[in-house]
């Protein structure tokens, strides 16, 4: 029973006060928006007039979706939870390109078949997979996508550890910094001297950002052209995942990264491995403090600036401001906030993301321009991706 639940509903008056201590002059437009979500609450509050919009016909689908859109809050954990488990037990890729029974489908997940069934009827109501007869079962498009991007699943696999960091959120929320999983993880964030990092701490990180670049990659080879430019330095480019991409699709460009040590030597491998030794130059350092290579026309910072607190953002952008010529174009990209659908669920998720991480923030442009303003950089803009899930572009001058 909800509280203060009455019999009938009597419409309150949208006169009343705006506060206790009314601050709000009634006669501004920022006033009587104010009188007017307050009223508005005020209505959806009591429980007499919701039952009112239940029962008439022509407002029942509002209060339905509202009240869907409650429900999807208050059981969203369950829903991650049913993905992280089918992708566990692997049912997206045994989907793949073909259409399997319950009973098969049991088998290869290593499930009772009366489980088995259970989890498919859930992931069916969750969009993931379809039926394609009474007991085959086949990828919905979620699951297509799924089945096809090995860097999505092991996102959503490693989501584990922020999981069990976001199982009580009140001190990450609360506390400047808290012990977490996640800040361990992502050992570069704990260092004085990230730049003394051993392999061991840098492998499982560097990893999962190469394994989750491809779809990342393929935005921003979408949004901007790289081709425009002769020399590219990626800085903080892993193991170098993003500038095998863009070399690939431009193949006259001269390609250059700066890393960690520890990365840096693991992305020398791996372009090797894609036959691009001849064609790279990979430099080691820290990117807050060591001079990083200045001869490149272009600079990109791939989530980049997202993992560092404002400080440690100008540090770096003053250190790379000083070496760059005067021309250079930096290309900052990276999940931001904004108004379309896909940047706010993106700021939602990163922002507690970076509160499990203990470091770092999802930026608006204008917060990232700022930025770059004050380091030096002039000219600022900002593209739009295909995606701005994935990523939102700031491009500037030095
Ligand atoms: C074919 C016929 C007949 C009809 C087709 C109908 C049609 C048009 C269907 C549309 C199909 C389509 C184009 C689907 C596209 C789907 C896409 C692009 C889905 C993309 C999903 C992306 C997701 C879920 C991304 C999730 C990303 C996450 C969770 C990223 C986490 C990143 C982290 C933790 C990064 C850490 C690094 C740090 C620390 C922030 O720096
Ligand atoms: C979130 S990852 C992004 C990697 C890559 N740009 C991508 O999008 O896949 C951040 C990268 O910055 C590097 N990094 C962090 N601190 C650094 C520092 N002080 N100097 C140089 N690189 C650093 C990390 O080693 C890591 O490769």
């Amino acid at each position: 029973m909800s509280e203060g639940s009455g019999s009938g509903f009597k419409a309150r008056s949208i006169a009343a006060p705006v506060t206790a201590g009314d601050p709000v002059a009634a006669t501004t437009m920022q006033g009587l928006a104010v009188r007017w979500r307050l009223w508005r609450s005020r209505q959806i509050a009591s429980p007499a007039f919701r039952n009112l919009m239940s029962r008439l016909p022509l407002t029942r689908w509002i209060a339905n979706r509202k009240a869907n859109h409650l429900f999807r809050l208050t059981t969203g954990f369950v829903h991650s939870q049913i993905l992280w488990l089918c992708n566990e037990t692997g049912l997206f890729q045994m989907l793949s390109d073909k259409a399997l029974t319950t009973a098969e489908l049991a088998v290869q997940c290593d499930f009772p078949q009366d489980r088995m069934q259970l989890l498919l009827e859930q992931a069916e109501r969750l969009d993931l997979v379809c039926r394609a007869g009474p007991d085959l079962w086949m990828l919905a498009d979620a699951g297509a996508v799924l089945a096809a991007d090995r860097g999505l699943r092991e996102m959503i696999r490693h989501h584990d550890i922020l999981y069990r960091d976001l199982g009580d959120p009140r001190p990450l929320w609360r506390e400047a910094a808290s012990e977490t999983e996640l800040r361990h993880y992502w050992a570069y964030v704990r260092g004085n001297r990230p730049e003394d990092m051993p392999d061991v701490s840098v492998a499982p990180y560097s990893a999962l950002m190469r394994e989750s670049q491809a779809m990342l990659a393929d935005c921003l080879l979408a949004s901007h052209d790289f081709g425009r430019y002769t020399s590219l330095l990626d800085l903080g480019g892993g193991e170098g995942a993003f500038l095998r991409a863009v070399g690939e699709r431009h193949p006259a460009l001269k390609l250059q990264l700066f890393d960690l040590p520890a990365v840096a030597d693991r992305a020398r491998q791996h372009l090797a491995l894609s036959g691009l030794a001849d064609r790279s130059r990979v430099h080691a350092g820290n990117f807050v403090a060591d001079p990083v290579p200045g001869d490149a026309d272009c600079v990109t910072l791939v989530r980049i600036l997202c993992d560092h607190d404002d400080d440690r953002v100008r540090q770096i952008l003053t250190n790379l401001r000083g070496q760059l010529a005067p021309g250079t174009t930096v290309v900052v990209a990276e999940a931001m906030a904004g108004p379309t659908e896909g940047a706010r669920l993106a700021a939602v998720y990163f922002s507690a993301y970076f509160r499990a991480m203990g470091s770092g923030r999802c930026r608006s442009v204008a917060e990232i321009r700022d930025l770059l303003h004050d380091a030096g950089f002039r000219n600022s803009r900002h593209e739009i991706t295909t995606n701005p899930l994935l990523a939102t572009i700031v491009v500037a001058e030095a």
